[in-house]
């Protein structure tokens, strides 16, 4: 009879004999503290990236219906785009979809403000940016991602609509990523609605006699966006377009309990 030789399991893993390591991976965690430079490494970034990642579709895939709300941080309370703001988010939170924000000030605060006036759900989705800002008081669920794109990822994944008020650099950026979404295709399912037609009635034109004429939008391309001035019709475009959508799961046989209770929802107001 062979005598047993000497065994260690790790995971995965079995040593035997001289093959059996000095210290054991806890051990080797728990002990040791080695230089720090590999922190700052890319493959370490990547985990950081991808717990970013589980954080945020943690937490955001429990929110149900939510609209992303986007504009200016520098917009102050008591000025017409941020009451404006203020009243998009309550009349979205009244209607039953969570209001998700940059997390800042400005627009990103008023339209949070207006959800937690109604009790609605009011989530942040802050940045971390080289000054320090920490997210605006009315929210109450948030979370400060270190990356933007994965950040980004977060606003389209969860969100049934963009909502755009009046803002600088961060709002463009916003308005083009969603926009290019829709056009190629890649999300199927959201409208963008911008408000303020003043402030955005430029830009319109500008797509239509500039990039239109020369050719490097397509013909339908500049229907991708709804402007307008009015709350309630920016509610109205959300629902209509859940709706809308919902119905097409529905017929598509892809009935999601949620799309099955909107088509029924639908089919009811239209009896009525
Ligand atoms: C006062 C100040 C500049 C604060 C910055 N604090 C911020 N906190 C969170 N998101 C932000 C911030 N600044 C810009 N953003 C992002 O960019 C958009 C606004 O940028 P902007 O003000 O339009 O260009 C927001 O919708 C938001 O998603």
């Amino acid at each position: 009879m062979t005598e047993s030789r000497k065994t260690r399991s790790a995971g995965p893993l079995t040593y035997r004999g001289d093959a059996i390591p000095e210290t054991t991976t806890d051990q080797r965690l728990l002990d040791r503290r080695g230089p720090a430079d590999w922190v700052h490494t890319d493959p370490w970034r990547v985990l950081r990236i991808q717990s970013e990642f589980v954080e945020g579709f943690g937490l955001l895939s429990e929110v149900g219906h939510a609209v992303s709300v986007f504009g200016s941080a520098r917009t102050k309370p008591g000025t017409h785009f941020y009451e404006l703001g203020q009243e998009i988010g309550t009349k979205l939170a009244a209607s039953g979809y969570a209001v998700i924000t940059g997390g800042g000030p400005g627009v990103m605060e008023a339209a949070n403000r207006g959800a937690q006036d109604v009790d609605g759900t009011s989530i942040g989705l802050g940045i971390e940016l080289p000054f320090e800002q920490g997210l605006n008081d009315f929210i109450d669920i948030g979370v400060t991602f270190r990356y933007f794109f994965v950040r980004k990822t977060m606003f389209v994944k969860y969100s049934r609509a963009f909502v755009v008020l009046p803002g600088g650099f961060g709002t463009l950026d916003e308005l083009f990523e969603s926009i290019t979404l829709v056009q190629t295709g890649k999300v199927t399912r959201f409208p963008v609605v911008l408000v303020g037609t003043r402030f955005w009635s430029g830009l319109r034109d500008w797509i239509r006699d500039t990039l239109l004429e020369e050719g490097t939008i397509s013909p339908g391309d500049p229907e991708l966006m709804y402007l307008t001035d009015d709350p309630d019709e920016v509610v109205e475009i959300v629902r209509k377009s859940h709706v809308d959508l919902a119905r097409r799961e529905f017929e598509a046989g892809q009935v999601a309990d949620e799309a099955a209770d909107l088509h029924a929802a639908e089919e009811a107001s239209e009896s009525s």
